[in-house]
């Protein structure tokens, strides 16, 4: 099917099937969204005539499946490309290459008006709620906005709907006429689920839903989008910088660095048994919420270093530069994304946990000859973390006595790979726009 073709059908829209139509050969639930060879690189132009000198590399080759229902939670440090995934899968972005589809339904190149039948059905909620609601519109202008964009008109009207929708992210309906200021900011972030869910979407893409606000909002706000999909039927593909955050609400998880998916999983596989030296330096920094588990001891991975720059990502694995096992064989050859256990798909050359690493199929193994890097020895620090039931128990612990010891990243990284974008040109293509669409810039 054509671009034009597709359009058409989406403009149709009563032709879209509730699932898609294709037969997998395999036995998993059909994909709501498939996601094939993505990649999203931002061109770096420079001098007068704006000549193309070289591009941000946000997102380059991602392919992965959303089936109907789940939760799919995407972790990552910041600037390895989750916001602009994200925002490809919304099609707020217009993807370099790679295809995406939207129940059996390639949407990868659809303009606004191709696109504005499926806004109803793929919402975003963004990460900073208050950047994202209109200082200016009321709560209600705020939330009834997706009805205005459609032009559709619920059932008792658009203020009962409104109000309806507050009560259900557990606002006070009566604050219908009120202004974002007048809100908290766990509030505010109800008030841009309850916008998101509007038009009764079936996927909700959440940005870092709750990273700008206070840890003991937190909790509320993921709880509330898991009652919600309980409730809706939603499926979810939450992003976050933290696994802590999504461990409880994510069905399986994908784990990005530089631009690719390192290693994806099911919540269980992933959290008991990581594969990928990232993921598993990331779990250590995640505070064990098990009691009976709280004495054990666990040693924290922090790696040394920035993340490299998208502009000019490393050779072979993009992680060989942070990692203790990094050898020659990662230097030069890119792992390929492979299902080293049912359910865990991991690139990786010399990944974790394996039984049977040397024989793991598309990755190295131990190569005869492959010799260790020496950066490798020097990539990672240790700290014992030292559970306070075992304090002055084993006198071997106690090393770890850095109160950053928490950041897996070590701290050095927050912020660096964001910068690497200086001078590189913004894409016009709504950065902050709402997924009601451009009308609707959500400011
Ligand atoms: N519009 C843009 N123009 C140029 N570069 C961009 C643009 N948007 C993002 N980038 C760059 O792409 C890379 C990935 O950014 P992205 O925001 O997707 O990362 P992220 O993992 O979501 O990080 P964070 O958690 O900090 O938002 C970064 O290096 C960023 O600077």
């Amino acid at each position: 099917m054509d671009r034009r073709d597709c359009a058409q059908a989406v403009s149709d829209n009563v032709k879209i099937p509730q699932q898609a139509d294709r037969t997998g050969a395999d036995d998993r639930p059909e994909a709501l969204l498939r996601v094939e060879g993505l990649v999203k690189h931002f061109p770096i132009r420079k001098g007068l005539l704006r000549r193309q000198t070289g591009a941000v590399q946000a997102v380059d080759g991602l392919s992965f499946d959303v089936r109907p229902g789940e939760t799919l939670g995407v972790v990552g440090e910041s600037g390895c490309g989750k916001s602009t995934m994200g925002r490809l899968i919304t099609r707020l972005l217009e993807p370099t290459g790679g295809r995406i589809e939207f129940q059996g339904h390639d949407i990868t190149h659809l303009g606004v008006a191709g696109m504005r039948p499926l806004r109803r059905d793929v919402q975003m909620i963004f990460q900073d709620p208050y950047s994202s609601l209109n200082p200016r519109h009321t709560i209600g202008t705020i939330v009834s906005a997706p009805f205005r964009l459609q032009g559709i008109e619920p059932e008792g009207g658009v203020k009962k709907e409104v109000q309806r929708l507050l009560g259900l992210v557990g606002l006070n309906p009566e604050h219908y006429n009120r202004y974002p200021h007048e809100f908290s900011g766990g509030q505010r972030q109800r008030i841009g689920i309850a916008r998101a869910l509007a038009l009764k979407p079936k996927l909700v893409v959440a940005d870092e839903p709750v990273s700008a606000l206070d840890v003991s909002i937190q909790a509320q706000v993921v709880n509330l989008l898991d009652d919600l999909q309980e409730e809706l039927g939603l499926t979810y593909v939450i992003i976050a910088h933290d696994l802590s955050v999504i461990r409880h609400v994510s069905d399986r998880i994908a784990v990005m660095y530089l631009g690719k998916i390192v290693e994806l999983a099911d919540r269980k596989s992933l959290y008991e048994s990581p594969m990928h030296p990232y993921t598993k330096a990331l779990l250590s920094a995640v505070p064990v919420p098990d009691p009976r588990r709280r004495g054990v001891k666990s040693d924290r991975i922090l790696l040394k270093g920035d993340v490299p720059s998208p502009i000019a990502p490393p050779p072979g694995c993009r992680f060989h530069t942070r990692c203790w096992k990094a050898t020659e064989l990662c230097r030069t050859q890119e792992p390929p994304l492979v299902e080293l256990r049912p359910g865990q798909q991991v690139a990786c050359h010399h990944p974790e946990n394996a039984e049977d690493a040397e024989n793991a199929a598309g990755t190295g193994g131990s190569t005869p000859g492959d010799k260790l890097l020496t950066s490798a020895r020097e990539a990672v620090e240790i700290v014992s973390a030292v559970p306070k039931a075992a304090e002055g128990k084993d006198p071997e612990a106690g090393t770890g006595t850095d109160p950053g010891a928490g950041a897996a990243t070590g701290g050095t990284t927050d912020g660096t790979a964001a910068g690497t974008a200086a001078g590189t040109e913004e894409e016009t293509t709504g950065g902050t726009a709402a997924a009601d669409g451009p009308e609707d810039t959500g400011k």
